[in-house]
């Protein structure tokens, strides 16, 4: 698991804590943020030569080995992903629609949208928020079913419980955070978090 360890970082995920910050600043920094994971998350990236001719000479370059895919789970993940296609605008995107049922918490997956060669590169698994953790499990198992042996979860915040739900079902999965949390609430809510990632970027 990686922390985004930056002072920066810090600074936008308090923007995003603090409950007087209004939707269209919220966007902006989700957007923001989903930017830096994908930086972090690329890292290890594999990666090719490229020939290129600069205007004095040729220069040997880097392209990706292989296209990513960004999934996106629905809603709230749709405030990342603006940010993490900045950095590959080539990649192709799938949708997961899954929404926690607010008295079990387990996740209801109501919509699934991956493009047919999912499995044939990097997939980056774009969800703000990370609770219990069920909804990231059964996004991973869903990308599991489709073939997906390259799956890395980009966060915003994550609860202590949630990280170990994933990692425990999944530790192949790396995961990418700009904070960790305390705990969760009888609601499963993150504390201290940031309320509810979907309303507060959607406005609902
Ligand atoms: O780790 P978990 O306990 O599964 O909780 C995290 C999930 O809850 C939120 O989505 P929500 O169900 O509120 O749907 P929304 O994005 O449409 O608001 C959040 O965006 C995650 O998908
Ligand atoms: O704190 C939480 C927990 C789940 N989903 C959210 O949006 N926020
Ligand atoms: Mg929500």
């Amino acid at each position: 698991m990686t922390v985004l360890d930056h002072p920066l970082v810090g600074v936008l995920v308090t923007e995003l804590r603090d409950e007087r910050t209004p939707v269209e600043r919220f966007r902006e920094v989700v957007e923001q943020l989903g930017r830096l994971l994908a930086y972090e998350a690329l890292r290890e990236v594999r990666v090719r030569e490229k020939a290129v001719r600069t205007p004095v000479a040729g220069a040997t370059g880097t392209r990706l080995a292989a296209s990513p895919t960004v999934v996106c789970i629905l809603r709230a993940g749709a405030g990342l992903t603006p940010g993490v296609l900045s950095l590959i605008p080539g990649a192709r995107m799938g949708h997961l629609g899954m929404a926690r049922d607010e008295a079990t918490l387990e996740p209801r997956t109501y919509y699934d949208k991956l493009p047919p060669d999912v499995a044939d590169g990097p997939v980056l698994l774009c969800d703000p928020m990370l609770a219990t953790g069920g909804s990231a499990v059964a996004a991973v198992e869903l990308l599991a079913g489709r073939g997906c042996r390259d799956v890395t979860f980009l966060g915003v915040i994550a609860a202590p419980e949630g990280v170990k739900r994933l990692t425990e079902a999944h530790p192949e999965v790396p995961l990418v955070l700009a904070a960790l949390d305390e705990r969760l609430d009888g609601r499963g809510y993150i504390v201290p978090g940031l309320g509810d990632a979907g309303d507060r970027i959607f406005g609902t």
